[in-house]
């Protein structure tokens, strides 16, 4: 991989873990006695391209300044906003397209991405001149299904899994054009979960990348131990 320039990683880091059902936001629990955050962040720095991380936070963040990250000189603290989308966005606003004409964004719930992945995912979208996504296939027979009474759940069909993916992060995009892309989407007020979706509206092309399930987001609870698990595993390689 012949890239001659470094990245800027956007991390969106301002959402509450409504379904981690912890007593803090799930970015500040803790593996290995240091926050998610930290993990997310320090591991996207060891990366020899990655030279800034803007961290969209959440208004009333009262965990950051004592993350071990308050005063790193390369991380950038910006408002997140409602959404995840308006988060991201946020970020975008204060990269500068000359000096950092592409842009990475990661979910600081996503602390287990590999180094190697981010080389493919660089690689590859540099190398077409395409963005795209870290993406894994999806593995079992998957199912459609419809709300019942009493908690209860009816299949209504199977859907095809060829060619279905799992959207993991990092997603990387040239700036201008994501940017584009999410206020053209907000404007027509378009569901936005990812980047790529935004890119999608906006009729522009993604690659997906294959990239390790293992780089899971921590979403429930059941995901923590998880990810300590990989997390520990990658210390031994
Ligand atoms: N308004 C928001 C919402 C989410 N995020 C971030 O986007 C990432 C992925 O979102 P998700 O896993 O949905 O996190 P939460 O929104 O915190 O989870 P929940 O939906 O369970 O509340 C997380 O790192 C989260 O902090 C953000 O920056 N701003
Ligand atoms: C961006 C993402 O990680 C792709 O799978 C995911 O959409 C973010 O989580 P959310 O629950 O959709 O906010």
């Amino acid at each position: 991989m012949d890239i001659n320039q470094h990245f800027i990683a956007i991390v969106p880091a301002a959402g509450v873990g409504k379904r981690m059902q912890a007593n803090c936001p799930k970015q500040y629990l803790h593996i290995n006695k240091q926050t998610i955050l930290y993990h997310t962040v320090t591991k996207l720095l060891s990366h020899p391209l990655i030279t800034k991380v803007i961290i969209a936070l959440g208004e009333n963040d009262q965990y950051f300044s004592t993350s071990g990250l308050a005063n790193h000189k390369d991380i950038i603290r910006v408002n997140g906003g409602a959404e995840r989308v308006d988060s991201v966005l946020s970020g975008l606003k204060v990269v500068d397209s000359h000096i950092n004409p592409w842009v990475l964004v990661h979910d600081a719930a996503r602390p287990c991405v590999s180094l190697e992945d981010i080389d493919k995912l660089i690689s590859q979208c540099l190398d077409t001149n395409c963005g795209g996504i870290l993406a894994s296939p999806v593995r079992d027979t998957m199912k459609r299904g419809t709300f019942l009474q009493d908690g209860l759940s009816r299949i209504d069909n199977t859907v095809e899994r060829e060619q279905l993916w799992h959207a993991l992060t990092p997603q990387l995009y040239k700036t201008d054009e994501l940017t584009f892309a999410i206020e053209q989407a907000l404007s027509k007020a378009l569901k936005i979960t990812d980047e790529a979706s935004a890119i999608e509206f906006a009729k522009l092309p993604s690659l997906l990348v294959l990239g390790s399930s293992e780089n899971i987001k921590i979403t429930n609870p059941d995901d923590l131990a998880l990810a300590e698990f990989y997390l520990n595993k990658q210390l031994v390689k």
